[in-house]
């Protein structure tokens, strides 16, 4: 169990799942970077991809990046907590590491799309946090996709026809950033961070605390 931090440190609480999703290019991963350089509390759930890595990406950094064949057995032994196709490749969530963290007593970030959202919404919709995070507008949109300057123009076209059918799912999220400025960005995802360890719900230790006051009034 963590501690809720923000009250006191005797006060122990469940772990969250704080999820971002976007279309692709609307800024969730320089978003979650920017909360996991701010909060220490808070793991990055580091997804499994068939994707190709992109220059300057990193193995067991920013992905693993495994094969056909090991996703497909990871998928049906269950070693993934959600899975999904997006544009032509297969992404999940590897369990495990998820659920040690949160056993931990941490909060885990994923930045995965709407349909694994609704994939771990399914099993703890109590842990879990949505944030969707729109683009300013989409010539922004396909700004940043270009000048992330890490796709062909064929994969930037794609993910450009597939942004509207995205964003069809803002309204499954609990909130929504929109993403003009990144530090503002950041900082409205950790309020939401800090507003949301503070649920009565999620703070195991309160009956014991209120009661330990109590017994001294
Ligand atoms: N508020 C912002 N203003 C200007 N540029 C931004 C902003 N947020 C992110 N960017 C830039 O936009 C590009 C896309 O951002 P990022 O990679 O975080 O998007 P993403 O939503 O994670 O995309 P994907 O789903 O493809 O992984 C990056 O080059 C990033 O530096
Ligand atoms: N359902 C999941 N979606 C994921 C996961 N990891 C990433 N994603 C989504 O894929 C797109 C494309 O990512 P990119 O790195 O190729 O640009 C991204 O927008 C995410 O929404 C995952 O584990 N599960």
């Amino acid at each position: 169990m963590a501690p809720t931090e923000y009250n006191s440190p005797h006060i122990s609480r469940r772990g969250l799942m704080l999820v971002l999703s976007s279309p692709s290019g609307a800024g969730k991963t320089t978003i979650a970077h920017g909360l996991l350089a701010r909060d220490s509390v808070i793991t990055n759930s580091i997804s499994v991809t068939t994707r190709p890595a992109r220059p300057g990406e990193t193995d067991g950094i920013d992905y693993f990046f495994i094969d056909q064949e090991r996703f497909d057995r990871m998928a049906e032994t269950g070693d993934l907590l959600e899975h999904a196709r997006v544009f032509g490749n297969c992404y999940g969530t590897p369990r495990g590491a998820v659920e040690n963290a949160l056993a931990a007593g941490r909060d885990v970030l994923f930045a995965i799309d709407w349909q694994g959202a609704q994939q771990l919404a399914q099993n703890a919709r109590d842990d879990l946090v949505s944030v969707f995070v729109l683009p300013p507008s989409a010539s922004e949109l396909e700004r940043r996709l270009r000048d992330r300057g890490q796709d062909s123009a064929e994969v930037i076209a794609n993910r450009m026809a597939k942004a509207s059918n995205e964003i069809s799912h803002w309204a499954e999220y609990d909130y929504v950033v929109v993403n003009q400025d990144v530090e503002e960005s950041v900082t409205a995802v950790e309020s939401i961070l800090r507003a949301e360890r503070l649920r009565r719900r999620r703070q195991a230790g309160l009956p014991q605390f209120v009661q330990s006051i109590q017994a001294t009034l």
